[in-house]
């Protein structure tokens, strides 16, 4: 981030702002965000999506060792600009992880649709999303291990999504319809410099509980920390 603005009304060096709503203020963020995503050289971007992907596929194994049984991972198809090597999909479901990945429906909590071949389909605003059955958003109660798509993260947990609330809303109804125990990390995907010390948030943001990084792997954040 920019670190100093003097006396504008963008975002300080806490992603607050002294004039702005939280609402301007994350969409400011999420621009400048969006931006620096699209301005990464191929081999910086290449590189960190393979980190990530790595360090995904060794927390699966930790968890499946640590539950002596085969896991669910709620995934996602990588967008081009994000730090998760589309690979990681079949690597975690050849390790016989059941490997979720979402379908928007609206305004709802995120449907799920297992993740089986790189098949896809365009679903709702040209999304990209896996062919096959809606399991239905409940599917989220299954799952071992959330990854939460993000363009930032900060120490206390919260997130900057892309601005349609799916996430948040998924990440509700998994505190009402979840049954693993203990219940899954919830895995935000960024890039190390958008791990910032302050986000603005509102009562709706529901906070993650880790952030991976190409640099710095998995590492608890908020109360997990
Ligand atoms: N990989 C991924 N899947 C996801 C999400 C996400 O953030 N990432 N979503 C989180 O809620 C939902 C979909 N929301 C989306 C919102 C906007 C765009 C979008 O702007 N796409 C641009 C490419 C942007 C880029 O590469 O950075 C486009 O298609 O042109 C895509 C998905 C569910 N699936
Ligand atoms: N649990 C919820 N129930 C209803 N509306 C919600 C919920 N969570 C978020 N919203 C609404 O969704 C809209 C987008 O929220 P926000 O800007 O926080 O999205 P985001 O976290 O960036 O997106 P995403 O969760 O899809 O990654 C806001 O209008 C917000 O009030």
């Amino acid at each position: 981030m920019t670190p100093d603005r003097p006396n504008g009304d963008g975002p300080d060096r806490t992603g607050q702002s002294a004039t702005s709503s939280v609402p301007d203020a994350k969409a400011a963020l999420r621009r400048e965000l969006l931006d620096r995503r699209r301005s990464r050289p191929d081999a910086e971007r290449q590189a960190a999506r393979e980190a990530v992907g790595g360090h995904v596929t060794a927390l699966a194994d930790t968890l499946t060792v640590a539950r002596n049984a085969a896991i669910t991972v709620a995934a996602f198809l990588p967008l081009p600009t994000e730090p998760l090597d589309p690979v990681a999909l079949p690597a975690l479901a050849a390790r016989g992880v059941r490997v979720l990945v979402p379908a928007v429906t609206g305004a709802s909590p995120l449907d799920w649709v297992q993740y089986r071949s790189a098949a896809t389909t365009v679903g709702e605003h040209g999304i990209e999303e896996p062919a096959g059955p809606r399991l239905g958003p409940d599917a989220i109660g299954t799952v071992h291990l959330v990854l939460v798509p993000a363009l930032a993260v900060d120490r206390t947990g919260h997130r900057l999504g892309r601005g349609g609330g799916h996430y948040d809303r998924t990440l509700a109804l998994l505190d009402t319809v979840g049954t693993i125990s203990p219940p899954p990390p919830l895995l935000a995907v960024v890039f190390d410099d958008e791990v910032l010390d302050a986000l603005p948030a509102d009562p709706l943001d529901h906070p993650v509980t880790h952030v991976v990084t190409p640099r710095g792997g998995v590492r608890a954040v908020g109360s997990a920390s």
